[in-house]
């Protein structure tokens, strides 16, 4: 190991770090610019040049605008046109061949063409961000095949503005890729960090060339747990790339965010590099370390402005932080703890917001003028050392528990009372909730909000969207029907529209992935449920049809996982307000008649913490939320839940414990995958893993719906599988739906004929068990 002298007290002519930065910054646009030039772009209604063009002037204004705050030495390099994971993956040559012939390339792996299907996306740790995964095999011929990180240098310099700027760092984005198809048994990408090394190498020449002072390496992967292999990486890395002269290099800040370091601090202190990046928000931990002072030789950009929540940073703490790591690193500048990707641009465009509410919060520019602001007040008093870890105020410790409501009767009995309340036939075939978002429906809504419509005329066109989908469900056959969620802008904007304690912002929209934007609620008052919500619309679709009509809610978990969330009182107790209101909703709907009640927690892995240590707690929260919110529900009355996004065998054994009677999951889009896993045998509710994929137009044929049906039913006993989609259908239009759901009832048509023999052992089986 070659121990190198830390090069900022070595060369004291090397620029020092500036003062105060931010991490990263909005790139989607304060109108959402981007959004509208890809659309654009992608329905062939401009040109790729314009689509360059108006990334240009994103970036030009973003640059323009951060000067403006008062912020030196503004990031750059944190734009992207779709994802910075992929840009990495696309800058590296990591392309994989089938890619190759596509017309535009960087869109064909985000995107897919007719030809072949995109890269798979997944979410970026535990944000509602998602990046494309590379795929990276022991062929994969790395090299610089371009250098976007340097042209965005010197397009900010003839601005006049001179930029640090941001690269992936090179383990996080192989701890991040896949091993591509193919690859030898035990290869994973890491084995190819030499290679992925050199090229790094050759770019931090090339910016040291460009004129650059500072590169930032984002390193979050090391606030996860990390094997002794995965530190030895980080070793390697950082020895390497540190140890390129400082006459071929920037100086190397490596940032890390989301969470602790843990094992991997002293791995870093110990490299050759000249800054490291800690976040004092969620990484607070690092604060009581012993080892702290090992970081004495460096610069410790502190993260003491939250970059993932949209609330004022209380600059008095964020102060006592800096003020007591000032006596352990041999610098500090201020920071935001991670790119301001994940809020908002500016609460300057909020007018709607409630002043007293307003006061609370930061978006990105506030949160740029509060950096500016710690730096200034920390320069000031210079002396003023803190010699003990300050403690940050916390949230008031809760009120005591308010006690758990009593527990439904066990499976058993509950799927008995079922049964004989719901007579459905065997592997009943339903819907996730939502169908087709006809564009009258949207505009009508639009047109109700501008004041343009009556209510009386709004009503009237969502309970004819409702009646056009509750025929077309009876005509195919479907057996367990929904009212279609027409009334429904967003599954979880809808529900904080109608509960007190949240607000809506008008452009508050955080990207999501690639164009798509999502408007996060901001729930920062006590929640309550003022009157029922979704009562009037599942009285009216169940008037329609003598079948049952599944009331339809989104769940706790997913509600606090899509808001930005208070955090004056502990996450338990909002989990629990959340709950409750979601309780009352659940009594009113079976108080209606409503047999069969869909409480979706689409995003319970979401907020899942990185850390294992950390994750049994917070699941017994999330279950506990969920089971408070349905354990109102009648023993007859049937719970469905619904979870997407994630293979629910990682969360399986949470999944069993929110103790819903059916559970419907995302699997067609994975060829069915999620039923290899072995735990799934094990499951003993109903279950629907989807049958059809969604996201794309594609109409699934019958022999594949049957084909992935047949292998549910060699997992599962008959009686306990769905037949449904993987989630719901407001994406798609009514003809791929009516095409699509037809084949369903035809395909189960045939497997309720093959499966009957099936089906009436285990009925029997069932009833064995329930004595
Ligand atoms: C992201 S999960 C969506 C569930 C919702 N009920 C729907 O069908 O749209
Ligand atoms: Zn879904």
């Amino acid at each position: 190991m070659t121990a190198r002298p830390n090069a900022v007290s070595t060369f004291p002519t090397f620029p020092a770090f500036p003062s105060a930065t931010i991490l990263g910054y909005p790139r989607i646009g304060p109108r959402r610019e981007l959004k509208r030039a890809l659309e654009s772009y992608w329905n062939g209604r401009s040109s790729r040049d314009e689509l360059n063009s108006a990334g240009r002037r994103l970036r030009e204004a973003t640059w323009r605008r951060l000067t403006d705050l008062g912020l030196a030495e503004p990031p750059s390099n944190t734009f992207s046109l779709y994802d910075h994971v992929l840009d990495t993956a696309f800058m590296l040559d990591a392309v994989p061949a089938r890619y190759r012939a596509a017309d535009d390339v960087y869109f064909a792996m985000a995107r897919g063409t007719d030809d072949v299907a995109p890269l798979r996306m997944t979410k970026w740790f535990d944000t509602n961000y998602h990046y494309i995964v590379p795929e990276i095999g022991p062929e994969t011929a790395f090299r610089l095949a371009d250098d976007k990180p340097v042209r965005e240098v010197a397009e900010a310099r003839e601005l006049g503005v001179s930029t640090r700027p941001v690269l992936l760092g090179p383990v996080t984005f192989l701890l991040l890729s896949q091993a591509s198809a193919g690859s030898p048994a035990g290869f994973t990408p890491l084995h190819r960090l030499n290679d992925v090394l050199g090229v790094y190498s050759e770019l931090l020449r090339a910016l040291a060339a460009e004129g650059v002072d500072w590169v930032q390496l984002d390193e979050p992967a090391l606030v996860a747990d990390r094997s002794d292999e995965e530190l030895v990486a980080v070793r390697v890395a950082y020895e390497r790339l540190g140890g390129l002269d400082l006459t071929e290099r920037p100086q190397l800040f490596v940032s890390s965010y989301f969470g602790e370091l843990g094992a991997a601090l002293p791995v870093l202190a110990d490299c050759p590099v000249e800054a490291i990046g800690l976040d004092l928000d969620r990484g607070r931990d690092v604060l009581a370390r012993r080892d702290l002072a090992s970081l004495a030789g460096k610069t410790v950009v502190a993260g003491v402005v939250p970059g993932r929540n949209i609330w004022r940073t209380h600059l008095n703490d964020a102060l006592d932080t800096l003020r007591y790591l000032r006596g352990k690193a041999g610098d500090v500048t201020v920071s935001t703890s991670c790119s301001l990707l994940h809020v908002p641009h500016d609460l300057e465009s909020e007018d709607d917001l409630d002043p007293a509410l307003r006061k609370r919060l930061a978006f990105a520019d506030q949160k740029v003028g509060e950096v500016i602001e710690l730096a200034r007040l920390f320069a000031a008093a210079p002396d003023d050392a803190v010699t003990a870890p300050p403690v940050r105020q916390r949230p008031q410790a809760s009120s005591p528990d308010s006690a758990q409501p009593a527990e439904r009767s066990p499976y058993p009995v509950r799927a008995v009372a079922q049964a004989e309340h719901l007579r459905l036939p065997p592997l009943p075939v339903t819907t996730i909730g939502s169908f087709p978002q006809t564009g009258d429906v949207r505009a009508a809504r639009a047109a109700l909000a501008a004041g343009e419509i009556s209510e009386e005329r709004y009503e009237a066109l969502v309970k004819a969207e409702i009646e056009r989908a509750v025929r077309l469900q009876e005509r195919l056959g479907l057996d367990v029907l929904v009212h279609g969620e027409p009334e429904r802008n967003d599954m979880v904007q809808y529900f904080a529209e109608h509960l007190d304690g949240f607000a809506i912002t008008r452009h508050g929209w955080v990207q999501s992935y690639g164009s798509r934007c999502t408007r996060p609620p901001i729930l920062h008052g006590d929640v309550d449920r003022p009157a029922p919500i979704t009562v009037g619309w599942a009285r009216y679709a169940q008037s329609l049809t003598g079948k049952p009509v599944k009331g339809m809610l989104t769940g706790p978990v997913t509600i606090v996982a899509w808001s930005f969330v208070r955090e004056d009182r502990p996450l338990r107790a909002v989990f629990d307000q959340v709950a409750d209101a979601i309780r009352a909703e659940v009594a009113d709907l079976q108080d209606a008649g409503v047999s069969i009640i869909q409480v979706d927690e689409p995003a319970l892995r979401e907020l899942l913490p990185l850390r294992r240590a950390d994750q049994a707690a917070y699941l017994s929260w999330a279950v506990g939320a969920y089971r408070r919110a349905t354990s109102v529900a009648a023993d007859r009355t049937q719970i469905h839940t619904h979870l997407c996004y994630s293979d629910a065998a990682e969360v399986l054994t949470a999944i069993d414990a929110l103790d819903a009677d059916v559970t419907t999951i995302e699997s067609a889009r994975s060829n069915a995958r999620v039923l290899d896993d072995p735990a799934m045998k094990g499951f003993a509710r109903g279950l629907g893993p989807g049958v059809y994929d969604i996201h794309s137009p594609r109409v699934p044929a019958v022999p594949e719906i049957t084909g992935l049906a047949e292998k549910i039913l060699r997992v599962l006993p008959a009686d306990q599988v769905w037949i449904n989609p993987d989630c719901g259908l407001k994406t798609r239009t009514y003809d791929q739906v009516e095409a699509a759901l037809t084949n369903i009832v035809t395909a189960t048509a045939e497997l309720r004929e093959v499966s009957e023999v099936l089906l009436s052992s285990s009925d029997n089986c069932r009833d064995r068990s329930v004595g």
